[in-house]
């Protein structure tokens, strides 16, 4: 298993999981109850107005010791991928692109895009995303990726040649296209029955939906919420659950970005490899499935990137999507200095 670490007043000390989990008995579960109070409300602060960090309180600084920064731990990522294979998979929205109100509106930077461009010269790529998986490449637009769409159900191979594929251009995997009409009808529903409440967005993703409600006035969430438990009550093949800011709407099929992930290692050769180290590095609930893959095969690292302390499968985090870019950058670095040296 690879063993996390943890950073004590800038030293390393490496520490099991469990023993960390014990030891923090008390901090952690004020963690958690303050965490699940606050979800909805602050998982995902509506916008952040200042760069400057506020003083760390008692329960951030707990939660940093049971999830250490990325970026401080990086040189034993970096030992513990001597000799194996990276993968990557990236999350899109508050991992890659900051959270904006509007969803159409959720770009990633330039830079950012580079950063992945490179990561993806070295090792092989995915963006796993909640969204419709054409909406996901527009906004990334690199040829060379995988893309997992609607939460893993709709994965598609790189078009541009890279060492590890072969230009498959084909759509390698779909998990749900019998739910595509049923998908569709409640899509129109949920369109006209939240019509009269103003800010909420319905967004198809082809297998799932997102209902936001970002932009809704705090006093009508549970109003919204109950409409689309309504509409879903006539619907026991689909299932709910929240993101940031968001109902989510999926088929109730065993598939989830977790499944997707093994999906990927399988078809990259490394299902029951040793000689692979998959990073995973996501924001929001739906990517704690593919945290809690990594967490039991042993292999690996999922990285939960979010500012709040809160529960998660992840082993170490990362605050924002500029801390993603540079954590990225900090990879691509290593590697090729590997490559050089290797001449
Ligand atoms: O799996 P992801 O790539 O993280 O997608 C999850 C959902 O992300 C998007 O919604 C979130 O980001 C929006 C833009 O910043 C924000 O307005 C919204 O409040 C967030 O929940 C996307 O629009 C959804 O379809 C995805 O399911």
């Amino acid at each position: 298993m690879t063993e996390p670490l943890v950073a004590l007043g800038g030293r390393h000390i490496a520490i099991c999981q469990k023993q960390l989990l014990k030891s923090l008995e008390t901090g952690g579960e004020g963690a958690r109850a303050s965490a699940c109070v606050d979800s909805a409300r602050s998982s995902s602060p509506t916008q952040i107005k200042s760069t400057a960090s506020p003083p760390e309180t008692e329960e951030q600084s707990s939660w940093t010791l049971r999830y250490p920064s990325a970026l401080e731990i990086f040189e034993h990522i970096i030992s513990a991928s001597k000799g194996k294979q990276i993968v990557m998979f990236l999350d899109y929205d508050g991992t890659l692109s900051p959270i904006v109100d509007d969803p159409d509106q959720a770009f990633m930077s330039k830079d950012m895009r580079e950063a992945v461009r490179d990561v993806a010269a070295y090792f092989p790529t995915a963006i796993v995303s909640g969204r419709c998986r054409d909406k996901v490449y527009n906004f990334v637009r690199l040829a060379e990726l995988y893309y997992a769409g609607s939460h893993g159900m709709d994965i598609k191979g790189p078009s541009k040649r890279r060492k590890w594929n072969k230009g498959n251009q084909a759509v390698i995997f779909q998990a749900a296209t019998e739910f595509l009409p049923m998908i569709n009808e409640v899509c129109k529903t949920l369109l006209n029955k939240t019509s009269s409440i103003p800010g909420a967005k319905v967004e198809n993703n082809k297998f799932c939906i997102s209902v936001h409600f970002r932009c809704v006035e705090e006093k009508r969430w549970a109003e919204l919420t109950e409409q689309v438990k309504m509409v879903l009550s006539a619907y026991p093949k689909l299932k709910l659950s929240r993101g940031r800011k968001v109902l989510e709407i999926r088929p109730t099929i065993k598939w989830d970005k977790g499944k997707a992930l093994e999906f990927l290692l399988e078809s990259l050769g490394y299902a029951n490899s040793s000689n692979v180290l998959p990073i995973y590095i996501g924001d929001d609930q739906t990517d704690e499935d593919a945290f809690k893959v990594l967490r039991d095969r042993g292999q690996g690292f999922g990285i939960l990137v979010s500012r709040v302390a809160k529960e998660t499968s992840a082993t170490y985090s990362l605050q924002e999507p500029f801390e993603v870019k540079e954590f990225l950058r900090r990879l691509v670095l290593v590697e090729r200095k590997r490559w050089l040296l290797q001449g």
